[in-house]
């Protein structure tokens, strides 16, 4: 057995076991450890975790893996990731860094993280609902209360309908308009296979859907159940540009395990 030393993050309720991988200690294809220290049972506990190594060219790489050891890019943990990279030094207020979707830029202000997401090109209506990819696969559908909406259940048979089978399913996303300005998400996460606090990826999608729904304009602010975010963007003919998702992200406890 050996000790493996271990940070929790969470990024708005979106948490994370987060390991300085530097040393490349730890595989990333070894999934079973990743579902073993994500078990909120016989593990450490979290919706993800993510490796930060290095990578020329970049201030760091980070991999991220859901829970059930499948990968994606996860906004919140991006933004957990750049204070958790702060915490160890590796940088100061900016980062550039990899990701599964390719680089990306982020600023910290105070105990916020302001993240640069890729460029969104469209976003599709599908059954009188809305399906936007923002780096992982969203699908968006307005509900009169969220609060009260069954988002366990529906979110689970949206997540496993066949339509999405090919692209490996999609996180679900359920937004109540609550002025011009500010929209209320719960999301059902792929790969965490349950409701999560808040998702990056999907409040920045929705963000996306409320412009091309709802002729929403930029920022939009974001209540979640696990705190509130901010999002931007520009928009033209060729789609949408300058997506910046903000919001706090916060080192919880450090440990160790024995793996
Ligand atoms: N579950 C997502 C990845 C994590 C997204 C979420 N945690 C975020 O903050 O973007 C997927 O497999 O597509």
């Amino acid at each position: 057995m050996q000790k493996l030393k271990f940070y929790k993050y969470q990024g708005t309720g979106n948490d994370f076991v987060m390991i300085d991988n530097r040393d490349m200690a730890i595989a990333s294809e070894n999934v079973s450890l990743v579902k073993r220290l994500c078990d909120r049972k016989f593990g450490v506990g979290a919706d993800g975790l993510i490796l930060i190594q290095p990578l020329e060219g970049y201030d760091f790489e980070m991999i991220y893996f859901n829970a059930d050891g499948t990968k994606s890019l996860c906004g919140n943990g991006c933004r957990s990731a750049v204070m958790f990279a702060r915490h160890l030094g590796i940088v100061g207020n900016k980062a550039s860094f990899m990701t599964i979707d390719g680089g990306l830029k982020a600023q910290v202000n105070d105990d916020e993280v302001k993240l640069g997401m890729p460029d969104v090109k469209k976003v599709e209506e599908i059954d009188g609902d809305y399906y936007v990819n923002t780096g992982s696969p969203h699908y968006v559908a307005f509900v009169d209360e969220v609060k009260d909406y069954p988002v366990f259940e529906m979110g689970r048979s949206i997540r496993n309908n066949e339509h999405f089978a090919p692209k490996g399913g999609t996180n679900v996303n359920f937004v109540q308009k609550l002025s011009d300005h500010e929209v209320f998400v719960r999301t059902y996460e792929r790969g965490v296979e349950d409701e999560t606090l808040s998702c990056g990826t999907g409040v920045t999608g929705v963000v996306l859907v409320c412009h091309f729904a709802k002729q929403m304009t930029s920022p939009v602010t974001v209540q979640t159940l696990g705190g509130t975010l901010q999002i931007s963007f520009d928009y033209d003919a060729n789609g949408y540009t300058n997506i910046c998702l903000q919001g706090p992200a916060k080192k919880v406890f450090e440990g160790e395990i024995e793996i």
